[in-house]
């Protein structure tokens, strides 16, 4: 299983999201994709999935062109949630279970302990961090291939952070899942990766396996990004 990105350009009007960009992610691995806000994380999560289409290049999802339909296989926390505010927790995991064959009741019922949320409890009454981690269950209680997290930190707490990490390695399958997380929180993931991706206003600048940053280079994930975006600046200067 494989995702393949082949010189991607998006632009939204003139201006460029992604410019040529060349990346690919196998499965049982940990992607971070890294880089400031507006540098095009979003919009190659949403390339992935099928819910937007490259100007140039080609997006392929286990060697066959992505469509909306590879949504279906792609498990999908983006920035918004899109909750019905009427619907009690509950409520909410029944309905994401329906729109999904591959939805995992047991994974929701363990995941929703851990993120002690309570299932009476209306969407619209939930704080924002709970709100987030409902979009968390909701997300990972997927058996997809694909896991895709969009800025997963945003709106929670430094402990509720750290639970997630650990919950994110607990109900991954290592043996089949691809997991991508878009954030620019980079020291709060790196504990995770397996690689990061380094991108930066619609280029890809880098791309390095973190064991390998650490022990051979001796650098956090930040330190290196820092690095690839002083020498990316000074030769485009
Ligand atoms: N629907 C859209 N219409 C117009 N411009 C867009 C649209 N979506 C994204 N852009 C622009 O494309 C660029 C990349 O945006 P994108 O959301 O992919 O970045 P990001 O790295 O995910 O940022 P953030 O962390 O702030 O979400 C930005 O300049 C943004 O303004």
């Amino acid at each position: 299983m494989s995702i393949k990105m082949e010189a991607v350009t998006k632009k939204y009007g003139k201006d460029y999201a992604l410019k040529n960009v060349s990346i690919s992610f196998e499965k049982g691995r940990i992607y971070g994709l890294i880089g400031p806000n507006g540098s095009g994380k979003s919009t190659a999560l949403k390339l992935i999935t099928g819910l937007a289409f490259p100007d140039e290049g080609s997006v392929s999802f286990n060697n066959q062109t992505v469509s909306r339909k590879t949504s279906d296989s792609i498990a999908y926390l983006t920035e918004l949630d899109m909750f019905y505010e009427t619907f009690t927790v509950q409520e909410t995991i029944d309905y994401v279970a329906s729109q999904f064959t591959d939805f995992n009741h047991e994974k929701a019922t363990l995941l929703l302990k851990e993120m002690k949320l309570d299932t009476t409890k209306k969407v619209k009454t939930l704080s924002k961090g709970n709100r987030g981690r409902l979009k968390l269950v909701t997300t990972l209680a997927r058996d997809a291939e694909v896991i895709l997290l969009d800025e997963p930190f945003s709106g929670l707490d430094p402990l509720v952070r750290d639970s997630i990490v650990k919950s994110l390695l607990r109900y991954l399958d290592f043996d089949h899942q691809i997991l991508l997380i878009a954030t620019h929180e980079i020291n709060e993931i790196e504990p995770l990766l397996d690689e990061a991706i380094a991108i930066y206003y619609g280029d890809i600048i880098g791309q390095e396996k973190v064991e390998e940053l650490r022990e051979e280079q001796g650098l956090s994930v930040l330190e290196w990004f820092k690095q690839l975006v002083e020498k990316f600046e000074g030769e485009n200067k």
